[in-house]
């Protein structure tokens, strides 16, 4: 396959994994976006330009995710490499659960879709194929590539993924924190097993949730209910596990956003604004301590990419 752009520009969506019980399985793609423009370059260089969230922090050359994941995308459909110019604009903060990583790989990937004579090799599937194997669980990838809730799954042919509805008085809240965990340490502190029991309660609450988050909000803070993750992190994230307990308590269905450390209220629309908001000022009183409340859209949309013509 040839080159057959070269220039195109890239808008990937947030995520949130899990929403409780979907432990890499289910996500939600959040209006939150980092923007990525990708030029190729007549010599072999790499430049990477990054402003907002990352920049000074992410390596500027061949480890960039984004430019890890597009060189993926190019040699699985056997398109020639190419010197790269990138100019990223971050939105989406890292390591805190909101799928940053899954969005530089989605984008990387989208990009490598723009950039060859023939994008459809690069399908949704086969994209969302790649980024699992880079990410290691699809449930971000999938609604960064699609938008909206998706279910995700894995199988030995491949990676699946489903749309589900989502009410239209469900009003995500993510409440950011200052300090960062990786995904990566976040997985290190689960068990190997769980007990049966945790298991079939899992499954009830996943099951439940699609319900919950498609016709009936009413049901979300049972649906949210998790035993397979969150309490286990609890001591790597106590002032998360203790925000969504205060919440919880008080009939907000929050959870902790993929592995942490935001928490994520699926609130619900009332005249005033959302049902969370009064338990939101209350837990945190006068000061934020760092923390950052952003109430955010459902992205319908996800991955976006268009070829941009040179000038
Ligand atoms: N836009 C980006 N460009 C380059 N690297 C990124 C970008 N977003 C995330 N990363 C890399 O991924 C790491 C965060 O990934 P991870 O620990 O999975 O947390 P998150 O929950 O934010 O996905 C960052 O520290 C950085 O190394
Ligand atoms: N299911 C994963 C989700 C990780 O999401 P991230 O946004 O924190 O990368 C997990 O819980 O480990």
């Amino acid at each position: 396959m040839r080159l057959g752009a070269d220039r195109v520009r890239v808008r990937v969506p947030a995520t949130s994994a899990n929403l409780g019980p979907g432990f890499d399985a289910l996500g939600l793609a959040l209006a939150l976006y980092d923007d990525v423009e990708v030029r190729l370059l007549g010599s072999a260089d790499v430049v990477v330009e990054v402003t907002g969230e990352g920049a000074g922090d992410v390596p500027d050359d061949e480890r960039h995710l984004v430019v890890q994941a597009l060189r993926a995308a190019l040699d699985l459909v056997g398109a020639p490499q190419a010197g790269l110019h990138l100019v990223c604009h971050n939105r989406i903060p890292h390591g805190r659960g909101l799928g940053s990583s899954a969005a530089a790989v989605v984008a990387g990937i989208a990009a490598a879709r723009g950039l060859v004579s023939e994008p459809e090799a690069l399908s949704d599937e086969v994209v969302l194929g790649l980024a699992t194997q880079m990410e290691g669980h699809p449930d971000n990838a999938a609604p960064a590539i699609h938008g909206g809730a998706t279910v995700a799954w894995s199988t030995a042919g491949g990676v699946g993924a489903a749309p589900l509805v989502v009410h239209p008085d469900v009003a995500p809240i993510a409440i950011v924190p200052a300090t960062r965990l990786s995904t990566e340490s976040a997985r290190g502190v689960l068990p190997a097993t769980v007990p049966h029991r945790d298991a079939a309660f899992q499954a009830g609450r996943a099951a439940l949730l699609v319900e919950a988050l498609g016709r009936r909000p009413d049901l979300l803070l049972d649906a949210t209910a998790d035993r397979l993750h969150q309490d286990y992190r609890r001591a790597v994230m106590p002032h998360s596990l203790a925000l969504v307990d205060a919440l919880r308590t008080a009939g907000v269905a929050a959870v902790v956003s993929g592995a942490g450390p935001t928490v994520l209220a699926l609130a619900r629309r009332t005249a005033a604004g959302t049902d969370a908001d009064e338990a939101i000022a209350t837990a945190f009183g006068p000061t934020m301590g760092g923390w950052r409340v952003l109430p955010l859209a459902v992205d319908t949309d996800g991955v976006q990419v268009a070829r941009v013509a040179n000038g």
